[in-house]
């Protein structure tokens, strides 16, 4: 049995489905600079939770420009979803509303950072390239990216810029084509995180984040049907609660929370929850994306009651860093290979409200590797109390089902 967030849709019953979405990452060094000796004897998650080389310097500028970005876009998405909703059965099981919405997001945001940031080389790791979009057959759908494009900067205080031509768009999309790595500052964007949630009207973020040599130093995650107060022991219809968040967190200076609207930023931390007993645990909506049996036997392991909250994208890293609940879970089919930008902005957002984010042995997640992150099985975030005890139930179970995995 699990529960499930959603936005639009399901009066949630208590033991009945929760569903909703998130993600995370990790930093590799212990932040002891006179005390190496002792440095050996630091547990790999507790090494996980802590900043790296670049933690003395300020990113306030990009921070501000990246809240920007992603709130416009998530305003965009939300436009789109908003149609796709209201649209009949048949264009739901239709693609082209992400299609749209995940171009136009990342057009926007890639535009966004550039222009707000033109003193600093730009250079963009994010999913969408726009080899479909130059195709003939796409010509309408990128004339609707454009006008969406321009219409989100015109609607919201940057009306007086030129509006962007179709070429323009498929230039800020093709920005994101970098490589990332170890060096240098590179911006990493999922501009949808979780498709399949926005298509069902759930949840989704707009995740971004920046690596200044290879370690991530600033997250931000736009959640539009988050509600902002907690989804912990919900029983009641969501669709009540206000919703839409902004989570933001920068290396050494903590993770906050505003309402999409632009309310003043409140201070979050993850639970502090030291029983497994009273703990809950995220993990995706989808089984395609997560082993749900496996969650189920470590959090039985562990001695978790509550049954899973089932969320779509880094929403769930979001709700994590706020101590909605206090584990998450993440263990993808065979073979799939887990991409930066869905890890990068939730990463950094739970670590800073003082979680912990490791692959399936402890060890933190590195983000200086490219476009894909290189880990063992599978990502468990919670806080430093709990990780211990997690980590033996991940490591035990994962030797259980071996054969499956
Ligand atoms: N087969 C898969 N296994 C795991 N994750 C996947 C798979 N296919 C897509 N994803 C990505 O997993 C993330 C969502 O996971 P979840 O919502 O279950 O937490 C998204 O980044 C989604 O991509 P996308 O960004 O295109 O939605
Ligand atoms: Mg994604
Ligand atoms: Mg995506
Ligand atoms: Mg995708």
């Amino acid at each position: 049995m699990s529960a499930s967030i959603g936005h639009s849709s399901t009066p949630l019953t208590r033991g009945v489905l929760l569903h909703i979405n998130a993600t995370k990452p990790a930093h590799s060094k212990p932040h002891f600079p006179f005390l190496f000796s002792v440095s050996y004897s630091i547990p790999n998650y507790l090494r996980a939770s802590r900043r790296g080389a670049v933690a003395s310097m300020s990113y306030d500028k990009q921070l501000a420009a990246a809240k920007k970005a992603a709130s416009l876009a998530a305003r965009l998405c939300q436009k789109v979803q908003t149609a796709l909703l209201q649209s009949d059965v048949h264009s739901k099981s239709d693609k082209s509303p992400v299609t749209v919405a995940d171009y136009g997001s990342q057009a926007l945001v890639s535009f966004i950072l550039e222009k707000e940031l033109p003193s600093i080389p730009f250079s963009l790791v994010a999913e969408e390239d726009s080899e479909d979009l130059r195709k003939e057959e796409s010509r309408e759908t990128l004339h609707r990216i454009t006008e969406l494009v321009n219409e989100t900067l015109a609607s919201h205080g940057m009306g007086d810029i030129s509006p962007l031509s179709d070429e323009d768009v498929l230039i800020a999309i093709d920005k994101g084509k970098s490589e990332g790595g170890p060096h240098g500052l590179h911006w990493v964007l999922d501009p949808i995180d979780g498709t399949k949630g926005f298509l069902r009207g759930d949840q989704y973020a707009t995740a971004l984040a920046l690596l200044d040599e290879g370690k991530v130093v600033l997250g931000v995650l736009a959640c539009p049907n988050l509600p902002l107060a907690s989804i912990a022991r919900r029983d009641q219809s969501i669709s009540e609660d206000k919703a839409g968040c902004l989570f933001f967190a920068q290396v050494d200076a903590g993770t906050y929370m505003q309402s999409l609207d632009g309310s003043p930023p409140t201070k979050v931390h993850v639970s502090a929850i030291e029983n497994p007993e009273e703990a809950s645990f995220f993990e995706s909506f989808e089984a395609a994306h997560s082993l749900h049996d496996l969650s189920s036997l470590i959090a039985k392991k562990l001695g978790v009651k509550a049954p899973p909250v089932r969320i779509d994208s880094q929403a769930k890293y979001g709700a994590l860093s706020r101590g909605d609940g206090a584990i998450y879970l993440r263990f993808p089919h065979k073979g799939y290979r887990e991409k930066i930008w869905d890890h990068a902005a939730g990463y950094m957002v739970v670590a800073e409200a003082g979680g912990v984010v490791t692959d399936a042995a402890g060890n933190p997640l590195d983000f200086s590797k490219g476009r894909y992150l290189d880990l063992d099985t599978g990502i468990i975030v919670t806080n430093q109390k709990l990780m211990p005890a997690l980590l033996k139930a991940v490591q035990e179970s994962i030797k259980e089902k071996s054969s499956s995995l």
